[in-house]
């Protein structure tokens, strides 16, 4: 066993950033030199690193080090509560993402999320993915259901839901609320989808299944995903980062992060010594 407050020494050390590695396709998100703040409570340490276009990126790491306070950064969640406050430089395709005077709403629109727990609209299959459409979009009844029906496609959802549309989005299986959940994301057409935990809550099927969803979502969209499954983000993943006490340890392709980890931190992560 791996004795954790050597880890949480090496961790206090001052941060020194993991070099920026290439990508083997263009940068979607670039953070640069990012800071984040609860309050007094410095979350996230000089955190540098790409988020490259079309791929999975998977961020793995013990609970508490600041996987969900990074992906929440990139849709701006943490100006729903004061006291919150980044610093540093996150750019979506150059757009800076941090700027006061962003529109918020199109960024969302831009970037989609995906929560751990399934979280339908208390409302009927169609309603779910047209209200989100309606929100940046006036279209007509038969293209909305057009942009149904490819959402819910998107979704691996329309052969199971399709006959009953009308049906509440809250009587489908857990497994089923998630793909919902993810294609009601979709149908907003955004660039990219970031996914908390989305499999957290659901068995070993819909695991599966939300899986394959991911795999098959990548070809159209940029995907960041914080997981605590091991296995899942070596499954999913192109690039992986190891992130602990708030640092980014270290950034990889995913088939090195999980074969030959360059530092000793993630190599005992992962190997479950610690976390
Ligand atoms: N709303 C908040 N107010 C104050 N501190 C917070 C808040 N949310 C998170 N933190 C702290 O910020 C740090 C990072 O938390 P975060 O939730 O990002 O970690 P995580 O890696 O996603 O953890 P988990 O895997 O358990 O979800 C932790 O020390 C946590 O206690």
């Amino acid at each position: 066993m791996t004795d954790v407050s050597s880890l949480a020494a090496a961790g206090s050390r001052p941060a020194v950033p993991p070099p920026v590695i290439d990508l083997d396709v263009p940068a979607k998100v670039a953070v640069r030199n990012l800071n984040f703040y609860y309050g007094q409570h410095h979350a996230l340490k000089n955190i540098n690193l790409s988020i490259a276009t079309n791929r999975v990126t998977a961020f793995i790491g013990p609970s508490g080090c600041g996987k969900s306070t990074l992906l929440r950064i990139f849709n701006r969640m943490y100006d729903l509560y004061p006291g919150q406050r980044a610093e540093g430089s996150v750019t979506l395709d150059g757009t800076d993402i941090l700027d006061p005077r962003l529109d918020l709403n199109l960024l969302r629109a831009r970037i989609g999320m995906v929560f751990q727990k399934p979280t339908p609209f208390p409302m009927t299959i169609y309603e779910n993915i047209a209200f989100g459409v309606r929100l940046y979009e006036k279209i007509s009844k038969s293209e909305m259901d057009g942009r149904v029906e490819q959402a819910l496609r998107s979704g691996a959802l329309w052969n199971e839901v399709k006959d009953k549309l009308g049906a509440s989005g809250l009587s489908l299986s857990g497994g089923q609320q998630q793909r919902l959940c993810i294609a009601r994301t979709v149908a907003v057409r955004p660039e990219v989808i970031l996914f908390d935990e989305p499999c957290s809550a659901l068995d070993p099927i819909s695991t599966a299944k939300i899986e394959e969803l991911i795999a098959e979502l990548k070809k159209d969209y940029t995907i960041a995903i914080v997981t605590h499954n091991m296995q899942q983000a070596a499954r999913c993943s192109d690039y992986t980062a190891f992130m602990y006490l708030g640092e980014l340890v270290e950034f990889d392709e995913t088939s090195r992060i999980f074969t030959s980890p360059a530092d000793r931190r993630t190599q005992d992560y992962i190997t479950g010594r610690f976390g």
